[in-house]
């Protein structure tokens, strides 16, 4: 860890605009541009942080692709990072200047009907604004060039040294947390963590399989293991993703392009009928389809978690619902953001869950794009981006 990365903003840059380093996306499917961008001072209820590390998740890629319906630009993407607080605009009182932050996309409001519904983990107070790349306030964003203004993103926008973030998208955090590490905690981990004891509620002896051995797919495994399953087969079709999965609790593996028929039959043959579990981290129709096919009549459940692009849907025949088996998705993991970070934080410093081992790259900000290509690559699970100071 750097301790200049971790130095806490000076505070003579309150209620100015800062200049900064910036990789803004122009274009879909064009490299990002590192250029300097103005950042305006945080209007009420917002919180301006100074991000010390973030990485890339395929859902950066995912909109950067331009298959995301939400997806504008410009624009400057990144939402799992890590930072801290620079300066907050009227009425915040959730976090203060100096404290060390994880941004939330998923916000957490506790006050509005979904935060206070007790069904789900999906905050209503910010999300109008966060997918249409401004800031609830007022509508406008905060980022600019030049005096053009660039579209948030996900409320987050990290790839960029300073970012201004809701009051309700900051989960205050332990400051002894190394920030090139719990960066991570920003998404794919809590996300494959959660999925399995949030969302499934996966139980001690049960069988799960994996879809994709990614970051999230890893995760999932991790999950599973450390909630007792009695067996994790991981999906996919990349075999050198198995020998590393086995590390974080995969018991077997099975790869799609070994056999001639559909992995959905091979997966119920092996398994007395079908798995309890299964969790898709892909993004891809046709495996969702897979994951809920092979889960066991009566009562298998199939998570969602891999992000598809506008326009596809997923398709199944009732039956295979009407016999018993649910269908169901997660966002975060199922985690409500404030409330969960902070101690997610704190099992990662209790070595009671992985990230470290997450993390396969680092590279500065000035090289962002050989970062997106490493997520291509497949040997690649989390790349850290250290920001300039
Ligand atoms: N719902 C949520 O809150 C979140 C969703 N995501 C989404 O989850 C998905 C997974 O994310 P990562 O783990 O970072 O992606 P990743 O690309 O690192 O992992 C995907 C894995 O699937 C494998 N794969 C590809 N096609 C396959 C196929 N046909 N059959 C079996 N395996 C196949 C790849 O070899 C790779 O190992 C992405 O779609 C991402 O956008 C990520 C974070 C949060
Ligand atoms: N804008 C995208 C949304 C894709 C999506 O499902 N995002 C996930 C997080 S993926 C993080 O890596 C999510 O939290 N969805 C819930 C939400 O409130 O957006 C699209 O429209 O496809
Ligand atoms: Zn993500
Ligand atoms: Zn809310």
């Amino acid at each position: 860890m750097h301790a200049s990365a971790n130095m806490a903003p000076s505070t003579d840059t309150m209620g100015k605009t800062i200049t900064c380093k910036a990789a803004v996306a122009y274009e879909a499917g064009k490299p990002l541009q590192v250029i300097d961008v103005q950042v305006a001072p945080p209007q009420a209820g917002e919180v301006r942080i100074k991000i010390t590390h973030t990485a890339l998740c395929h859902t950066d890629k995912f909109t950067l692709s331009g298959e995301d319906p939400e997806g504008l630009f410009p624009c400057i993407l990144g939402h799992e990072a890590a930072g801290i607080v620079e300066s907050v605009g009227e009425g915040v009182t959730i976090v203060q200047p100096g404290d060390h932050v994880i941004p939330c996309y998923q916000a957490e409001c506790r006050e509005c009907k979904m935060c206070k519904s007790g069904k789900t983990n999906l905050c209503a107070k910010v999300r109008p604004a966060t997918g249409n790349g401004v800031m609830l306030h007022d509508m406008k964003s905060r980022f600019s060039v030049d005096g053009k203004p660039i579209y948030h993103f996900m409320g987050t926008s990290t790839f960029s040294q300073y970012t201004v973030v809701h009051d309700v998208s900051c989960a205050k955090i332990d400051k002894d947390a190394p920030l090139d590490k719990v960066c991570l905690l920003g998404c794919g981990i809590p996300t494959g963590l959660g999925a399995v004891w949030n969302t499934a509620k996966v139980e001690k002896g049960a069988t799960v399989a994996v879809f994709g051995l990614g970051t999230v797919g890893l995760a999932c495994c991790e999950g599973a293991k450390k909630a007792g399953a009695s067996r994790v087969i991981g999906i996919d079709i990349d075999i050198n993703k198995f020998k590393r999965a086995t590390e974080f609790g995969c018991t077997e593996f099975i790869n799609p392009k070994d056999f001639d028929k559909p992995i959905q039959e091979v997966i119920a043959e092996k398994t007395d009928g079908g798995v309890d579990y299964s969790f898709e981290c892909i993004g891809k129709t046709d495996t969702m389809r897979a994951a809920l096919e092979c889960c066991h009549k009566g009562w298998g459940t199939s998570v969602i978690i891999g992000v598809a692009g506008s326009g596809q849907e997923i398709r199944t025949r009732p039956f295979q619902l009407v016999t018993g088996r649910v269908w169901k998705g997660t966002a975060f993991g199922g985690f409500k953001s404030r409330t969960s970070v902070p101690d997610l934080v704190k099992l990662y410093m209790n070595k009671e869950i992985k990230v470290d081992e997450y993390v396969t790259h680092e590279l500065p900000l000035s090289e962002i794009n050989k970062a997106f290509d490493l997520l291509s690559s497949g040997n690649c699970l989390r790349c850290v981006i250290h920001m300039p100071n």
